[in-house]
This record gives structure tokens, C-alpha cells and sequence, in this order.
């Protein structure tokens, strides 16, 4: 249910959700008309000056502070006020006249972000399918959103509609797709938005256009099924039977790449119970809104494999329309026995417990996240401590910003935005300099505390990888080694404690550890990938159902995880000579043979993780110059320092578009230079140490000219993508990649001015 705030008094008045008796009718123009009784109308804003962000040891969580009283008690910090988009009051910083200044002033701002555990944290957003499985399952578990949140969540909706045709797309800077369109239209919904509303008109058009919910790709069209506001039957199969397959089976899932295993396990348990949630007006109204077709009269198994071109990124293989077609006119009428089911949905269920066991309920994702808690839901009945426990941290991954409320792509980006902080610091040559020392002793504390210090219960039978001295991405509570996460925040730790005057929190034993589990994780071909080490064929993308993204079913290899690797090795390797030596050299070896190969004919690399070949050639071009090859030793850094400078605008910066991820083509931004990518195209070219000062100070120059008087770098271009075809911003990105480009630039450089 909503709990909506009356204008008058502000104190707040529950409306169940559904339970109004309004009726939605469609007119011959397509615009909808809702009879009275209509449900209260949600606030227009909320007061941006009473939300907080709650640090408890790298959990972020937001407040509304309603009471005067508690809103005083606990003023907003400098990170509040930046992460929504208020003014900070901070004073104009003297104009830098060298690159260290930009440094300095850059720090200086930065500095006032970081949080009390010591990390930094920002908004994690992009992607626009996270916020409705988040609402999906608060309203299928019938938890209470409050007006604050509700009326946030419309106005980030709102704000993010497509300007021209209203809709919603897979990401924020695309087009409008069915998937987003749909999902987010029924966030709307459940959180108090009237269908009449213009803008939900608009959505609707849209959303009719595309060809309706019936074209939905497949996760869409399971959660609509929950919802009960479609019929299973538009849902291809998602079989848990498949988790009883013996683990030599090629396809078996836990070869998949980990994101998708996790999501495919809770959907499987309740697309095996063919699970609706209680069936309410809200529910009956969208029946009517979200399609083209009359309701009863859908062919609902007829539209399994409708989707709309916009949203086929990846279209289904022969291999698995025919796996579905089997699993649908065969397998589940004829063959499909009550005692194997039960049998897969038990064992199903088992590992949905370790996985929430495994992160005290945080669970890898949201979107994982949000089906174990329906997975509680229907196992474990409302109340129950599971569900209880899934529903608190659901917020972990909630973020509040000036366009309100929305979902961040995981549980936050402390350990990985805290390590490249600390990284920054160090390439400027700052980290002896006492003025940055606390900061520096904070972040390092944060990383001290965020280690994973155990492997995982029960890891092999839950499929999981070894964890022992990892980091995650997030936090410890999420606690999933990521190949680079681990290397990241090891470069950092170990760059300081190697500093004089920084205290020694890790221990070498702990070093070790790290490096023990990054040694596990070499592909057969050199190189590292993100959370596993492959486990499976690229043949398995054969079986990739999602539609939306590419690159989904295993884990590949990364020109940016392995570069990671490698680097945290050979600065291991200069302070502990002896451990494990024989080892790193021949991984080292390894994955330069596979950098080497893996560079395109232009020169550049794709990049999986940021955009696109110009991130991941700043990567490989420290992976060349971590064994000495550089623009004048090695063709191939030669070769990448020349695409790099070729893709070199006249104002000095780089600009590539997230559609080079898509298309795997080098293409340019509409919106001219980026700061970020600017750095990340400097910073590869100083690794190469590339000859001319020329393009370096120009592209120096532009960083400096966007430094705004307080030190600041202001929003851009999203940075981040997953999966080819989504993106995700990172904000922190604003402040690590420039100071360190400016800091690189100024201690090779010491004499330059630039401006
Ligand atoms: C398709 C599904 C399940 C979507 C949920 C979103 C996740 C898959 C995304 C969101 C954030 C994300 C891009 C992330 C990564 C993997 C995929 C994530 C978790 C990793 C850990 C991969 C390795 C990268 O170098 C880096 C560390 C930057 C990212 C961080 C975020």
C-alpha cells in the first residue's frame, strides 16, 4: 500500500493499494477515464532538504527526516547536499596555474564527499529495469511505500521519460523499448500514479506504438505474469529442472556467468509455481492499459516470442526457440513429473538460501534481490523473518537524488570508487603530503574493513569462487570477489602501507590471502574475467533468453579485469619478491599474450565495463607499460597510442558514444568532449609514454578549463555499460580519473603551465 501525505496537515494516511473502487475505462481516443472514487493524489515533491544518507560501515541507506526536531539533530553533510544536487556553499578555490593545482583543488572538493567509514559513494544509476523489480516486490509483499518515496519515485520517472516520446528505454540515454516503457509505467502505477495524468498518457501512446506489453521481452513479461497482469503463458520456460542437470553437463548453470545464474535461479522457482500476487483494481486497470489487444481475448501463448525490434538486441537462437518449444508442447504437458519439480524447486530453493545467507540478504544484485524476496514470499508466507529481513535490505541499493528516488545498479561503489581515490592521490605524488593524510587514513581504514576475510559457507556446493582477502565492488556484506574489485583495492592498500607515516592495518598474511585468490582467477586463455574464471562456452549465448543484452551467458575475457590483475601482482611482486614468484611471472606472461591478441586492427580494445575502446585502451596500454613496452619499444603500444590520437578532437578531448559499446565500432558522442573520457585517453597515453607534449596538454588543458571554481567537475555523459547494450553511470569517475590525469601529467611534467 501507499501511505499518502495530506497537503493540508502533512501527517500521512494509508490508502491500500488497489482496494479503491475506481474503474479505468478506455475512450474511443485511446485516453483513459477513471471514475470517482479517485485514490488521493501523491505530493508533488518532497522537502530535498530533510532526505539523508545513513553510512553504517558501508551500508548507504536514505532517511526522510519528517520531524523539525530530527531533521536539525542531523544536519545534511557536504555528500547529501552534492548527491542531491544542492548547493554546497563552498568557496571559490585560488585559479590553478599548473596542472597540481587542478589536483589540489579537485582533492579539495572531493575530499568534502568522502563518507564517515572513509569510502565514497554516489548515485549508480542508468540502467531504468532496477527501480521495478525493486516495486514489484515491495507491492507483491504488500509493504507500505511511503508518500516521500512514492512521490520521489514519480518524479524520477518523470524526469527520465523520454523528452520526445515519453517513454522509457533499457538505459537513460536510450531509446524508448517496451521493457522500459512497460516496467517503469507500472511502477507508476503501483505507486499512485493516475493513468490520466498527461504524462502516463504519453508513456501509454508510446508503449501502444511499440506494439504493447504482449511485445515485452522475456523478464518483462515475467514480472507482468507475477503481477498477475499477464497470463503465464506469454513466459517462456525458465525450468528449475535445469539445476538438477549433473555439473559436467556443458550447459549446466553453474558455468553461467553469475548475474544471469543468480536471476535464472529465483525466476525458475517461480515460474515452476506459475506464482500470481493477489489480483486488486490497480492490477485489473493496468490489464486494460498496458496492451494493444482486448485482454481476454490475447493469445497468450501465441505472443511468447513477440518482442519489439527496438527491444531485440539479442534475438533468440533456432537452438533455443526450439528448447522452448519442446519445454512448452512436450515438457510441461506430457513429461514433466510433480516429483521432479518438487524436486528442482527444493533444490532451487536451497541455494536461494545460501545465496541470501551467503550476503546477509543483500543478495549479488537488486535484480536477484528483488525475486529472492518473492521467492520468501510464496515459500515462507508474509511476516516471515526472510521476507522481513529481504525487505529492509532492499534499500541498500535505493539512491535519492535531485530528480528523486531511484535504483543503483548494485549495493553502492564504496570499495571500487574508495580504491581509485586512493590511487589518484598517489599518481599526483600527494600521499607523503600531510594535507591528504587523513583522508588517505580513512579510505585505507574503509578498505581494512571491507576485506572479506572468509570463504564463502558451504562455496563448493553453492557453485561459488574462492573470496578469502577479496574485495567486492560494494561492500563486504555483498561480498562477491571481483577480479579487479580485489586488484584495485590491493594496489591501494598496498600503495600506502608502503607510504611512510601510514599505519600497517593488513597484515602480510592478508596480502597473501588477496593474492591467493587473485591467482585463481586465469582463464585458459591468459586472461581474467569479472566475478569467475569462465566456466562455460560463448556457445552457451546460444541459450541467452534475456533479449536485451548481449554477452550475458558466461564470463569472457576482460582487457580490464586482467590489466587489473596484472598490475596488482607486479606491485605485489616489487615488495614480496619470493611469495608465490614463479606464479605471477608465468600469469603476468600469460595475460600479455592475451592483451596482445585481443587489440583490434585499429589499435583500440573493446571495453565491456566503461566507453568503450577508449577505456579499455587505457587499460591495455598499462598493461604494456607494467613490462616495459611503451610507445617506442612495442608496435602494439604504438599502435594504440596512434588510434587514441587519431580519435583526438580539435579542442583537445575525446568524446566516444555509448553506441561503440553496442556496435563494437568506434563512434563518437553528439555531445562533444568528456571530461572522463579525456582522462581515461591521457592517462593510457602517459602509461605509453607517448612522445609528443602536444596532444597531452591540450586534452590537460580541457580538463583544467571544465574545473569549475570550487574544484568540481560537473555531470557529463554516462561512463559505464554492461552487457553491449546497457549503460550505467559513475559518478565518482568526475574526480578519480581526471585528478589522476592531471597528477600523471604534473609529475612527469613538473614545469608546465598548461593554462
Ligand atoms: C543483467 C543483470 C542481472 C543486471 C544487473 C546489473 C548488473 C549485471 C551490473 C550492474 C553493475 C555492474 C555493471 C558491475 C559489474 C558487473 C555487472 C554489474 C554488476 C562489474 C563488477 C564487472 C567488472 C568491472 O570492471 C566493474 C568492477 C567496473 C563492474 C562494476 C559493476
Amino acid at each position: 500500500m501507499v501511505t499518502t501525505r495530506s497537503k493540508a496537515n502533512g501527517a500521512t494516511a494509508a490508502t491500500p493499494n488497489g482496494k479503491s473502487t475506481a474503474v479505468t475505462k478506455r475512450k474511443s481516443d485511446d485516453t483513459l477515464v477513471t471514475e470517482e472514487p479517485k485514490r488521493p493524489k501523491l505530493a508533488d515533491k518532497t522537502d530535498i532538504t530533510r532526505w539523508r544518507c545513513l553510512d553504517e560501515d558501508g551500508r548507504l541507506t536514505w532517511r526522510y527526516l519528517e520531524d523539525d526536531k530530527a531533521a536539525a539533530a542531523w544536519p545534511q553533510s557536504y555528500a547529501d547536499k552534492w548527491y542531491l544536487g544542492l548547493d554546497l556553499g563552498l568557496p571559490d578555490l585560488p585559479k590553478p596555474k599548473k596542472p597540481l593545482d587542478a589536483v589540489r583543488n579537485g582533492l579539495t572538493f572531493f575530499e568534502k564527499l568522502q563518507l564517515p567509514s572513509g569510502e565514497w559513494g554516489s548515485e549508480y544509476g542508468g540502467p531504468m529495469f532496477l527501480l521495478p523489480g525493486v516495486v514489484f516486490a515491495w507491492y507483491i509483499t504488500k509493504t507500505p511505500i511511503p508518500w516521500y518515496k512514492a512521490t520521489e519515485i514519480k518524479n524520477y520517472l518523470k524526469a527520465r521519460a523520454h523528452p520526445e516520446d515519453g517513454g522509457w528505454g533499457l538505459h537513460i540515454e536510450g531509446e524508448s523499448t517496451v521493457f522500459g516503457t512497460s516496467m517503469n509505467y507500472v511502477v507508476l502505477r503501483l505507486v499512485g500514479v493516475d493513468p490520466d495524468e498527461p504524462f502516463m498518457v504519453k508513456a501509454r501512446a508510446t508503449l501502444h506504438k511499440l506494439g504493447g506489453a504482449t511485445h515485452a521481452p522475456h523478464w518483462a513479461k515475467f514480472w507482468l505474469s507475477v503481477l498477475g497482469v499477464s497470463k503465464w503463458a506469454i513466459v517462456n520456460p525458465v525450468p528449475p529442472e535445469i539445476w538438477l542437470l549433473p555439473d559436467w553437463v556443458p550447459v549446466a548453470p553453474w558455468r553461467w556467468w553469475i548475474h544471469i545464474r543468480q536471476v535464472f535461479l529465483s525466476m525458475s522457482y517461480i515460474y515452476s509455481k506459475q506464482w500470481t500476487c493477489e489480483e486488486t483494481d490497480v492490477i485489473r486497470e493496468l490489464r486494460q492499459e498496458l496492451f494493444v489487444e482486448e485482454w481476454d481475448k490475447i493469445d497468450w501463448n501465441g505472443h511468447r516470442n513477440s518482442i519489439a525490434s527496438i527491444d531485440n538486441y539479442h534475438p533468440k537462437s533456432w537452438l533455443l526457440n526450439t528448447a522452448n518449444w519442446f519445454l512448452v508442447n512436450i515438457w510441461n504437458p506430457y513429461l514433466r513429473t510433480k516429483s521432479l519439480a518438487e524436486k528442482a524447486e527444493a533444490w532451487v530453493s536451497k541455494l536461494v538460501d545460501m545465496e541470501d545467507e551467503n550476503t546477509d540478504f543483500a543478495d549479488l544484485a537488486p535484480v536477484n534481490a528483488a525475486m529472492n524476496t518473492v521467492v520468501c514470499y510464496i515459500r515462507d508466507g508474509p511476516g516471515a523473518y526472510t521476507v522481513r529481513r529481504h525487505v529492509d535490505r532492499l534499500e541498500d541499493a535505493l539512491w535519492v537524488k535531485n530528480e528523486g528516488m531511484m535504483c543503483n545498479g548494485t549495493n553502492g561503489v564504496q570499495n571500487w570508487d574508495t580504491a581509485f581515490a586512493i590511487q589518484a592521490v598517489m599518481d599526483a605524488g600527494l600521499t607523503e603530503d600531510p594535507r591528504w593524510r587523513p583522508m588517505l587514513i580513512k579510505a585505507l581504514e574503509f578498505l581494512d574493513s571491507q576485506q572479506i576475510r572468509e570463504n564463502c559457507k558451504d562455496q563448493d556446493i553453492c557453485y561459488r569462487q574462492q573470496r578469502k582477502g577479496a574485495w567486492a565492488f560494494s561492500n563486504k556484506v555483498q561480498g562477491y570477489a571481483v577480479s579487479d574489485c580485489v586488484s584495485e583495492a590491493l594496489k591501494s592498500v598496498i600503495l600506502l602501507q608502503k607510504t611512510p607515516g601510514f599505519p600497517q592495518l593488513l597484515d602480510d598474511q592478508r596480502i597473501f590471502d588477496a593474492i591467493d585468490t587473485l591467482l585463481t582467477y586465469q582463464n585458459a586463455s591468459g586472461a581474467c574475467s569479472s566475478y569467475e574464471p569462465t566456466r562455460g562456452s560463448k556457445l552457451l549465448e546460444m541459450l541467452n533468453a534475456a533479449e536485451v543484452f548481449g554477452k550475458i551467458m558466461v564470463e569472457y575475457d576482460y582487457v580490464e579485469c586482467s590489466t587489473a590483475v596484472i598490475t596488482a601482482l607486479s606491485l605485489f611482486n616489487k615488495y614480496w619478491p619470493e611469495y608465490r614468484a614463479d606464479d605471477i611471472k608465468k600469469f603476468k606472461a600469460r595475460v600479455l599474450a592475451f592483451i596482445k591478441k585481443a587489440q583490434f586492427p585499429h589499435g583500440g580494445w573493446y571495453g565491456n565495463w566503461g566507453i568503450c575502446f577508449t577505456y579499455a585502451t587505457m587499460f591495455a596500454l598499462e598493461s604494456l607499460s607494467s613490462v616495459g613496452e611503451t610507445y617506442s619499444t612495442s608496435s602494439h603500444s604504438k599502435k594504440a597510442c596512434d588510434f587514441l590520437i587519431s580519435k583526438q578532437r580539435a579542442d583537445g578531448g575525446w568524446s566516444e558514444s555509448y553506441r561503440s559499446c553496442e556496435r563494437s565500432v568506434y563512434t563518437e558522442h553528439t555531445s562533444g568532449s568528456q571530461v572522463v573520457m579525456t582522462a581515461w585517453a591521457l592517462i593510457g597515453l602517459m602509461h605509453a609514454e607517448y612522445p609528443d607534449i602536444e596532444p597531452l596538454r591540450k586534452g590537460i588543458k580541457l580538463i583544467m578549463d571544465r574545473q569549475q571554481a570550487n574544484g568540481e567537475w560537473l555531470p557529463e555523459a554516462i561512463e559505464g555499460v554492461f552487457n553491449k547494450s546497457c549503460m550505467i553511470t559513475y559518478m565518482n569517475y568526475k574526480f578519480t580519473f581526471p585528478i589522476k590525469a592531471l597528477g600523471m601529467f604534473a609529475s612527469k611534467y613538473p614545469e608546465e603551465t598548461v593554462v
